[in-house]
């Protein structure tokens, strides 16, 4: 560690130290009047750019960094262009609901440990309108596959149908970190369409379609749902029996799912 503490595995700590990476990230943020959260913002290196940016506000979990941010960051924190808020982030998105009061971007190098759950959170997050993260390249394969490939999961048909626009930037190398994690990193980023909001139940049922990603989609939703139905579903939607959970399209999973619905309610 160049600095005076030892990075905590168990809060995900890896430094981003390479500062063209810090730059890039900059360069691609989304051009707005939207106020910047950060989610653990570490040493406070990536903060340093976005505060000279923008109003920005952090959360932070370790209590160990909150004292080397205030004291890095005294001049922003008093004249607010800087708030810094000593919390797990997922408590205060379960106390709170949303991270900020009006409209946000959620710009960060996020803890992996927990990076899945957080961009799922900032999804459902009413106010969050971008979100730019550097996370594990596996999960942002996932948030950013499209149908056919062959890491199409449900958090890709999450991100598809609750997007303008999504994808992966750049890659980062584990050498950008201290310490270095032990695999590729990767830039996601998500323009949220602000007019679409999933309810629990469709979530519900992408799990159930994708719980064996390699089996068959018909076996899969047929160990809950009526064949019947299925078979009549799949008909209607002009679909054959034999597709696997990634072969099916973000929107024909939308839409399967209201024909789902209407079937059960007509059963009951
Ligand atoms: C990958 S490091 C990124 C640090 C810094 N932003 C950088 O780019 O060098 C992840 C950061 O998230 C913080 N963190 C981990 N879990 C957290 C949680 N549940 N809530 C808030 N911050 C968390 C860690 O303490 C750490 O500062």
């Amino acid at each position: 560690m160049k600095k005076l503490i030892k990075a905590k595995k168990k809060f995900g700590q890896n430094f981003l130290i390479d500062k063209s990476i810090l730059n890039r990230i900059i360069q691609s943020m989304p051009n707005n009047s939207n106020k910047l959260v950060e989610i653990g913002p570490g040493l406070g290196d990536l903060t340093e750019k976005l505060v000279k940016y923008k109003d920005t506000l952090a959360y932070e979990v370790d209590t160990d960094l909150i004292s080397i941010l205030k004291s890095k960051f005294a001049i922003e924190l008093d004249n607010g262009r800087f708030q810094l808020i000593h919390t797990d982030v997922l408590t205060a998105w379960e106390e709170a609901g949303s991270l900020y009061e009006n409209k946000y971007d959620l710009v960060a190098n996020l803890p992996y440990y927990i990076a899945t759950n957080i961009i799922l959170r900032a999804i459902e997050d009413d106010n969050c309108e971008n979100i730019l993260v550097m996370i594990q390249k596996e999960v942002a394969l996932k948030f950013s596959a499209k149908e056919n490939e062959k890491e199409f999961s449900s958090l890709g048909v999450i991100a598809s149908l609750c997007s303008k626009e999504n994808g992966i930037l750049f890659d980062v190398p584990p050498e950008s970190f201290d310490p270095p994690p032990k695999v590729m990193s990767s830039i996601l980023y998500i323009k949220k369409d602000m007019g679409v909001k999933l309810d629990k139940g469709f979530l519900k049922f992408l799990k159930v379609c994708f719980s064996q990603p390699r089996k068959k989609l018909f076996k899969n939703l047929s160990n809950i749902y009526d064949k019947e139905l299925l078979s009549n579903i799949y008909s209607d939607l002009d679909l054959i029996e034999t597709l696997r959970p990634h072969e099916l399209s973000a929107s024909l999973y939308s839409q399967m799912y209201t024909k789902v619905n209407n079937g059960k309610q007509r059963n009951k």
